[in-house]
């Protein structure tokens, strides 16, 4: 086996992504020792019981001897964590996250610099709609884009620990990209938070006509309407505080969406059916498109839990 990336790691904030990480490093070698802190004393009961590795007491214990500490906790959250966890960490080591903001999550962990550390932000692209620590497994990352956000340092030691960071990610089946972390805002604004905001919202304006059709509507859902209702289950912490910190790019997606949909409305009262068939033929031809460029990793993670999967049966 190779040499691990990290002798030692420390992951706070053990839910979904926490645990998944503490899975995947022992199971690909890519870290010699895991310690994990979760606020939660109930979590961190339930990840020792688990064996995701050392649970610690203190937030301070954890991150005292590791060579990467990975914050995996909503983004709301980041910035408290961080500057608690800074002044108790090895002069040198990184100190990285996996929140779904950037711009936000680069300026909460900033704010905790204290020039011994590197501080560089992250955002794996693969998660499911479950949370907890039950909810982990070490295949998650397979495949799936890591999405880093590096300083503007060219900083020799710095940019070590970005290849260090990249190579773990690596081990973890995980295929590494740089970007600004404004860019990383506008483009996960429409291929991830506004798809979710239109889920939480479909599924509450059914939910709200299933009292006037008396069931009806959950009774003959078809496939489209339970791929939103996966969706919409997930943790109501975690997307309040992405829509809280990703506002701007947010809202001007949001926008764009409400006058395309706008033109469908207007489509469908005037029976303009070239119209709707120019938009749909248009919309076919883009998902083909993702397909044949390989970019679809939804049909490897995404809502996928080999240990989870009740539905499929997948085990
Ligand atoms: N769920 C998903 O599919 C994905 C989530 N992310 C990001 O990963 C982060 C974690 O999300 P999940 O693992 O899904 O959430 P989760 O709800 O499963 O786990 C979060 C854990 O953080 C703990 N926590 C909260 N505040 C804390 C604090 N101050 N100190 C220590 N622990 C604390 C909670 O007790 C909880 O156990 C979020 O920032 C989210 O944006 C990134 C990619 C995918
Ligand atoms: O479960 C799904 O469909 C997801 O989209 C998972 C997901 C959620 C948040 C992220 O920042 C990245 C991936």
């Amino acid at each position: 086996m190779t040499e691990p990336v990290f002798p030692s790691i420390a992951i706070i904030g053990t839910g979904l992504i926490g645990a998944s990480i503490a899975r995947a490093a022992a199971e690909y070698g890519a870290a010699g020792s895991v310690n994990l802190y979760d606020v939660s004393d109930d979590v961190r009961q339930r990840a020792a019981g688990l064996g995701l590795g050392d649970v610690a007491e203190t937030l301070q214990a954890a991150v005292a001897d590791a060579d990467c500490v990975l914050l995996c906790v909503p983004v709301g959250a980041l910035a408290a964590v961080a500057a608690a966890a800074v002044p108790h960490m090895k002069t040198g080591a990184i100190l990285t996250d996996v929140g779904s903001v950037k711009g936000e999550a680069a300026a909460a962990l900033m704010a905790a610099d204290d020039g011994r550390v590197h501080i560089i932000p992250g955002h794996p692209i693969a998660g499911t709609e479950q949370s907890g620590p039950e909810a982990g497994f070490a295949t998650l990352f397979r495949d799936a884009w890591h999405i880093l956000t590096p300083g503007p340092s060219t900083d020799e030691a710095y940019l070590a620990g970005v290849d260090a960071l990249t190579r773990f990610w690596q081990a973890l089946g995980s295929k590494v990209e740089t970007m600004d972390s404004a860019r990383h805002d506008r483009v996960l604004a429409i291929t991830s938070h506004l798809p979710h905001l239109i889920a939480f919202n479909i599924v509450a304006t059914a939910f709200d006509m299933e009292t006037v059709e008396q069931g009806e509507v959950v009774k003959y859902s078809a496939g489209g309407f339970r791929d939103f209702t996966r969706i919409a289950a997930s943790d109501p912490v975690m997307w309040r505080d992405v829509f809280l910190t990703n506002k701007e790019a947010v809202l001007e997606c949001l926008g764009r969406f409400s006058e395309d949909l706008a033109v469908l409305q207007r489509a469908i009262r005037w029976g303009d059916g070239d119209m709707l068939m120019r938009e749909f033929t248009r919309a076919r031809t883009i998902r083909k498109a993702i397909i044949d460029a390989g970019q679809d990793s939804s049909a490897v993670n995404f809502g996928r839990n080999p240990h989870l999967d009740k539905e499929t049966g997948e085990s």
